[in-house]
């Protein structure tokens, strides 16, 4: 496989399929290279106010113990972001505040609770004090690699997953003051394990709170947590979408909230630059999708498909599934081809173009805008360059891309893959 970096073309296997790791090094050195071109890019947004990125105050102002401080900055973060910046204040307030946050995909929220409960915690206490749960399990074990990664220096702090796979001796109390996991299995260990005392939960996190309260399932085991809970217990909500309607039952499930919400324009991100593609026919799909590639720096994709068979994942288990997104964070494999279970809060950096190859639908039919936005998130992190690009095979395709258009106020632009210099000028 051949990839272009500026104005480099390099072999990244060599003959044989055998890697060269020199060679390989060197490709890492220069996608490193780009990414710190990127960097500067952050740089230049935080201090823009008008960006999510942007904050007034340092990570000193906002009185991080001095172990954390050294955990952010090893991290590679120089200052907070937006959402970091206003959030943390309301988290870490005495007495405990709720919050419902929303802030734009890859802008830091869950850097933002990790870093308030890694604050909240006794570490003398040797029993689980926050509980944070997310919807499936790769992201469970991401936020738990943050978690972990900013906590480096807290090593009286510890963490267990509760997610599938992960067996514990029934009755016998965590002593992991942090637990991460997924909603079926943190209540399986708070009721039937016996393994956390809910009484003693002072921090609850929902990350992706809209999908925890629309998809049914989540909600019937979210709301069972919850009821176990004690009422002063501190409840945090995160995402970068909120419907109205979920909105409206997340402030009546969480007493006196503080709130902070994005206008409906506000939750798309500029850096991410949104087209469409005309396919005749399905097969025409696959040609669009290769002359993207002829043409385009692509450090990594990802294409979304509706069903698991297209994705060619139906067959994976979750441990199987999360060991691809594994190595594709590793950066050694290219592109993942994926349905929406990856469409939420996979953090990739290097991630520089999404493909919706299959629009995301709602159950009627009708674009499901709350996906979209989150499919195409998975790219601009942080305020990266990113592309999205929409196969649009169908009148009614074209429908849904004139849907997301109007909800979001946005245009998505007419791309034809097979001008290669039209591409060329609208993608650079
Ligand atoms: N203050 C910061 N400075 C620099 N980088 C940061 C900062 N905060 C977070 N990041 C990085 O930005 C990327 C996106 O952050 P994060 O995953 O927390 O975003 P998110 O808002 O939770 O995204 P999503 O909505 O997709 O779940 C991560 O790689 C993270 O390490």
């Amino acid at each position: 496989m051949w990839i272009q970096i500026g104005k480099k073309k390099l072999k990244t296997k060599k003959d044989g399929d055998k890697v060269d790791l020199a060679e390989q090094s060197l490709l890492n050195k220069l996608i490193r290279h780009s990414l710190v071109r990127n960097r500067n890019q952050v740089e230049v947004l935080q201090r823009d106010p008008t960006s999510p990125l942007y904050s007034v105050k340092t990570f000193e102002e906002l009185r991080l113990k001095p172990d954390l401080l050294k955990g952010v900055y090893n991290m590679g973060f120089n200052r907070p972001s937006r959402i970091q910046e206003n959030a943390l204040p309301m988290m870490l307030a005495q007495p405990p505040q709720n919050l419902i946050a929303q802030s734009q995909s890859g802008t830091g929220k869950t850097a933002a609770f990790s870093l308030a409960m890694l604050s909240h915690v006794n570490p003398a206490n040797k029993w689980t004090q926050c509980l944070c749960i997310a919807p499936t399990y790769e992201l469970a074990l991401q936020i738990g690699q943050v978690i972990e990664q900013m906590g480096k220096y807290c090593p009286d702090v510890k963490l267990a997953y509760g997610i599938r796979g992960n067996r514990m001796e029934r009755g016998i109390k965590l002593q992991e003051q942090i637990v991460i996991g997924t909603p079926g299995t943190v209540l399986d260990w708070c009721t039937k394990y016996r393994l956390i005392e809910p009484k003693k939960i002072t921090m609850f996190v929902l990350d992706e709170a809209d999908v925890m309260i629309a998809t049914q399932g989540h909600r019937d085991q979210s709301i069972r947590i919850h009821r176990q809970l004690t009422k002063d217990c501190q409840m945090l909500l995160f995402s970068a979408t909120f419907e109205d309607s979920v909105w409206r039952f997340a402030e009546q499930v969480v007493p006196d909230p503080n709130i902070i919400r994005l206008k409906r324009e506000e939750e798309t991100l500029d850096t991410i630059k949104q087209f469409y593609v005309v396919c005749k026919e399905k097969e025409d799909k696959f040609t669009a999708l290769c002359n993207l590639y002829g043409s385009l720096t692509i450090a990594q994709a990802m294409i979304f498909c509706h069903t698991r068979k297209m994705a060619a994942c139906g067959e994976m288990t979750v441990e199987q599934r999360a060991s691809v997104i594994e190595r594709y964070r590793n950066g050694k494999e290219k592109v993942l081809v994926t349905t929406n279970v990856c469409s939420r809060g996979i953090d990739v950096e290097q991630v520089s173009l999404v493909v919706n190859f299959d629009l995301p639908v709602d159950m009627d039919g009708n674009a499901d805008n709350e996906t979209y936005l989150h499919r195409i998130g998975r790219t601009g992190r942080f305020g990266r360059r990113g592309f999205a690009v929409n196969m649009v095979d169908s009148k009614h395709s074209m429908d849904i891309i004139n849907q997301i258009e109007m909800h979001f106020n946005r245009r998505i632009t007419k791309l034809d893959t097979s001008d290669l210099e039209e591409m060329e000028s609208l993608m650079s």
